[in-house]
């Protein structure tokens, strides 16, 4: 089976890329393909011919998304459809993966593939249009929305926390934001599987449990010898420029059971991610 990456440089990329035989692998980064130019995308599928894309590139700059949508918007959302539309012609599969953002995080329960999307920051608007252009344009997708996603790169909270640890002896880690942090080793193992036993449709990948910003902080800065001090506090005390869900879990329920196999915990993940030296 021959895989095309997008967005090869980024976090999830490079696992896919530690991942799979190299000899069925063209990876492409932004500067040898940008989804948000229409023939290049177009080119890049008839050129390779892939089996698969797996769509690894995107816009996270969640802050920065609330003043610079269209940038945004280009990549996640028409650099999506270009995406879908090139893989419909050629009849490839599109791997693609969507966020907890696209919630409000009102529900106050575990969200289901089944609930309605209701996004409260840009960044999320141009997820969710992402979604809504790619299950338009083709059937022959998987979608998965992950969330809080750690591994080898800088695009994450883990890293981010360390970072603030080197420099503050107090940190002040909100405690109203809930999620589940969600490893790329777990996120490749289970994509790859999926597209094993042939699944297609939207699926919530993440690992199992649930956690705040600070459960997370205090779990990981503990298990790597970090004696910082932890605050609580709330969103409301950072002020920062995009709205983010106060609690974005999402149930695995319906993956776990199409694949007949459990997903390890956050807390297995940010262990297997320390074992391997944080790379
Ligand atoms: N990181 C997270 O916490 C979460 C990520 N996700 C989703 O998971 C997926 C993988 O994210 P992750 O690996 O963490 O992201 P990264 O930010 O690590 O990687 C994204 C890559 O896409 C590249 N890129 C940006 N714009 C374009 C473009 N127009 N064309 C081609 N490449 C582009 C970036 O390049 P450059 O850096 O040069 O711009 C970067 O290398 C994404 O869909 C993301 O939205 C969902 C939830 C949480
Ligand atoms: C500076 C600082 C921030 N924070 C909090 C505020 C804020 O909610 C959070 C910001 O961390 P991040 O930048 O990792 O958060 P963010 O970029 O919002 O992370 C999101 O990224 C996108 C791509 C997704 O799709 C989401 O699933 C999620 O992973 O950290 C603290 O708690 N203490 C601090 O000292």
């Amino acid at each position: 089976m021959k895989f095309l990456i997008t967005g090869a440089n980024g976090q999830l990329a490079r696992e896919f890329l530690m991942t799979l035989n190299t000899h069925d692998v063209i990876a492409l980064s932004k500067e040898h393909l940008d989804i948000s130019n229409p023939n290049a995308v177009s080119n890049a599928i008839s050129q390779h011919k892939p089996d698969v894309v797996l769509n690894c590139a995107a816009y996270n700059s969640v802050d920065r998304a609330e003043d610079d949508f269209d940038s945004a918007f280009r990549t996640n959302a028409i650099g999506v459809r270009n995406l879908a539309t090139a893989c419909k012609m050629h009849n490839t599969l599109i791997v693609h993966y969507s966020t907890d953002y696209v919630f409000d995080g009102e529900k106050n329960d575990f969200y289901t593939e089944e609930d309605k999307p209701n996004p409260i920051n840009k960044y999320g608007e141009s997820k969710l249009l992402g979604e809504k252009y790619l299950t338009e344009e083709t059937d022959n997708f998987l979608l998965f929305r992950v969330s809080w996603v750690f591994g080898k790169g800088k695009q994450n909270f883990l890293y981010k926390l360390s970072e603030w640890a080197k420099k503050n002896n107090v940190l002040t880690i909100v405690c109203d934001q809930i999620s589940v942090p969600t490893y790329t080793v777990d996120i490749v193992k289970f994509t790859l599987l999926s597209i094993k036993e042939g699944l297609r449709g939207t699926y919530h990948l993440t690992n199992s449990g649930c956690a705040s910003r600070y459960e997370v902080a205090r779990y990981y800065l503990e298990k790597i010898g970090l004696t910082n001090l932890i605050l609580p506090v709330n969103s409301e005390d950072f002020h920062e420029k995009a709205n983010r869900p106060h609690f974005s879990v999402m149930s695995n329920v319906k993956l776990s059971k199409a694949l007949k196999l459990s997903i390890p915990s956050w807390k297995e993940g940010i262990e297997k991610f320390i074992k391997r030296g944080m790379k």
